[in-house]
């Protein structure tokens, strides 16, 4: 059994498992169409994925390892260049208007280095000369709840707060859309709850944000949207809402897990006739 499902990853999946995939255009801020990415030696970690990411959501790029999830953040982010395809960051073409698209965008790495010997101000101070935005260092502070750490050295930094660093460092410029790259791996329960918060509060300074993770709880509560990708291909264009429903799971993550069932085509037999 399964095979369908293999054939279908092949090529074309089928409608049902696609899902929605038209939705309003007017309010999308990163629009990618058809998008490829063939590394050297012909492997190909994308292969023709389309989703659009609407302005202040909070969207999750969800898949399992060697998907294509950081492939794709890296195009988004302009790191890396798309072998085939339309990428449309803020108005602006990628790889073509990157320098454009950099002036707006944030990328913040899971493994943030700041200056070991700088205080928590002076490292966001630091990133704020760099985009002329001395005047947003006090706001940043405040948003990250960084305040009554100020003084502290980077290096004698919890993880949590260096992860906070990293964030108020990356966000200081004003940036549209910040790119957040697993950003709770290895955090005490309640430093990821305080993660959490700070990533909602990004959402309402109108901040988008793309958070790549690989935690379905965390998905399930901070995304708007999600898109799951297998394969190089794109399965899924959703709410968590939506994809727990039509699992009929009680979570997130019980969904995604009967969704991967379905494509690795073990349980093909049990939703066949929905297809
Ligand atoms: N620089 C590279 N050169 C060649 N192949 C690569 C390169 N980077 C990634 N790949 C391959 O492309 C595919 C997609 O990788 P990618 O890192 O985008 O997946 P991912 O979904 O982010 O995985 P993970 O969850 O493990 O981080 C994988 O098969 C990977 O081995």
């Amino acid at each position: 059994m399964g095979n369908l499902w293999r054939k279908a990853l092949g090529f074309n999946f089928p409608k049902r498992i696609i899902g929605s995939l038209t939705h309003a255009n007017y309010m999308s801020i990163i629009t990618i169409e058809d998008l490829w990415k063939v590394y050297k030696g012909g492997i190909e970690a994308l292969r023709g994925i389309s989703f659009n990411v609407n302005e202040g959501e909070i969207f999750t790029i969800l898949g399992p390892n060697g998907a294509g999830k950081t492939t794709t953040v890296k195009i988004l982010s302009c790191v890396l260049k798309p072998t085939k395809g339309k990428v449309i960051v803020l108005g602006y073409e990628v790889p073509k208007e990157c320098k454009k698209i950099r002036e707006m965008v944030s990328s913040v790495p899971q493994e943030f280095q700041g200056f070991a010997d700088l205080s928590v101000r002076e490292n966001i101070e630091y990133f704020a000369s760099l985009y002329k935005a001395k005047n947003k260092v006090e706001e940043v502070l405040e948003l990250l709840d960084l305040k009554e750490h100020e003084k502290k050295r980077f290096r004698n930094l919890s993880g949590g707060l260096k992860r906070r660093v990293a964030i108020a460092c990356g966000i200081v410029g004003n940036p549209k859309i910040v790119f957040l790259d697993e950003p709770t791996v290895g955090l005490d329960p309640e430093s990821r709850r305080k993660m959490w918060d700070i990533i909602r509060a990004l959402k309402e300074k109108k901040i988008t944000i793309f958070l790549a993770t690989h935690y379905l709880d965390e998905a399930e509560k901070l995304a708007d949207r999600v898109v799951v990708i297998y394969k190089g291909k794109m399965i899924k264009e959703t709410s968590p809402r939506e994809l727990v429903n039509e699992f009929n799971s009680s979570s997130l993550e019980d969904a995604y897990l009967e969704l991967m069932r379905e494509l690795r085509g073990e349980n093909f037999e049990k939703r066949n006739s929905d297809y």
